[in-house]
């Protein structure tokens, strides 16, 4: 479903030139869910918004669903892969109510007014239709990121960029969002690759982890791996260590 190879993205020019991610390669089937670990500033995200087509420093090769896709996406590109970000608090249009919010990507994309997929979007995700009336600050944090996902649901991709989804939410709503998550990826056949730094969540979640430092990912580990404690890379080992244990 994702195959990237020889990704470089780098900001700025001249002395100001900053090389953020460094030729990297992965492949990601349909159905698996990808994490991706390492330090704050190690480059996660920016590989996320390269795939969402978000941002366009990237070079190298991006194909999506069996199709290789430029810079400028097609429409339809666009909609193959839709991120959900940490903060739906920041994500989310504080004085636009929900059924705006979730109509919005339909709108945006030239699909019609979307209002008639609202309820069917709460539905999905786990709220009652009556929240269509609602605005962001009327809903708790949990349910904010629920219609954060709706919202990414409304284009029907085949692939969500989820970076760190659950750490702004309080640990008692946590594992609920990731059973959402998870049950939406078993009944849409959805493809994640996930940021984290939450050990826990990434062994609920994650088949396969790329651990990432500086740019360039050293190591792949599956959970069993690092819930057995057979990391043997040593950056990965100390990352392990100290940031999730
Ligand atoms: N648009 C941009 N312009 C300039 N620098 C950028 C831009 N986007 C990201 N960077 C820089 O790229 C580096 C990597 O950022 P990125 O957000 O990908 O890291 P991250 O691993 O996701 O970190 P965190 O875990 O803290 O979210 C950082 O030093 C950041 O300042």
């Amino acid at each position: 479903m994702i195959e990237v190879e020889n990704l470089e993205v780098a900001f700025g020019k001249g002395d100001d030139r900053k090389q953020v991610v460094r030729s990297v390669s992965f492949k990601v089937a349909k159905g698996e869910t990808l994490g991706i670990v390492g330090e704050s500033g190690c480059g996660k995200s920016t590989v996320l918004r390269s795939l969402a087509g978000l941002d366009r420093h990237w070079t190298g090769r991006i194909a999506l669903a069996g199709q290789d896709v430029a810079k400028e996406r097609t429409k339809e590109q666009f909609e193959l892969a839709q991120m959900v970000f940490q903060d739906p608090y920041g994500s989310i249009h504080p004085r636009h109510r929900i059924e705006r919010v979730l109509a919005e990507p339909l709108r945006a994309m030239k699909r019609g007014e979307g209002w008639d997929r609202v309820v069917p979007a709460l539905e999905r995700v786990g709220l009652p239709a009556a929240f269509a009336e609602r605005f962001p600050h009327e809903l708790s944090g949990g349910q904010r990121q629920r219609v954060a996902i709706a919202r990414a649901l409304m284009l029907a991709p085949q692939i969500l960029l989820l970076d760190e989804p659950t750490s702004a939410l309080d640990v008692s709503v946590q594992a609920e969002v990731l059973n959402l998550l998870s049950d939406l990826r078993e009944e849409q056949q959805l493809t994640y690759v996930l940021v984290s730094h939450d050990l826990s969540v990434i062994a609920h979640m994650c088949d396969r982890v790329l651990v990432m430092k500086e740019g360039v990912f050293v190591d792949e580990l599956t959970p069993d791996a690092f819930r057995g404690g057979e990391i043997t890379q040593p950056y990965s080992k100390t990352l392990f260590e100290a940031s999730f244990l």
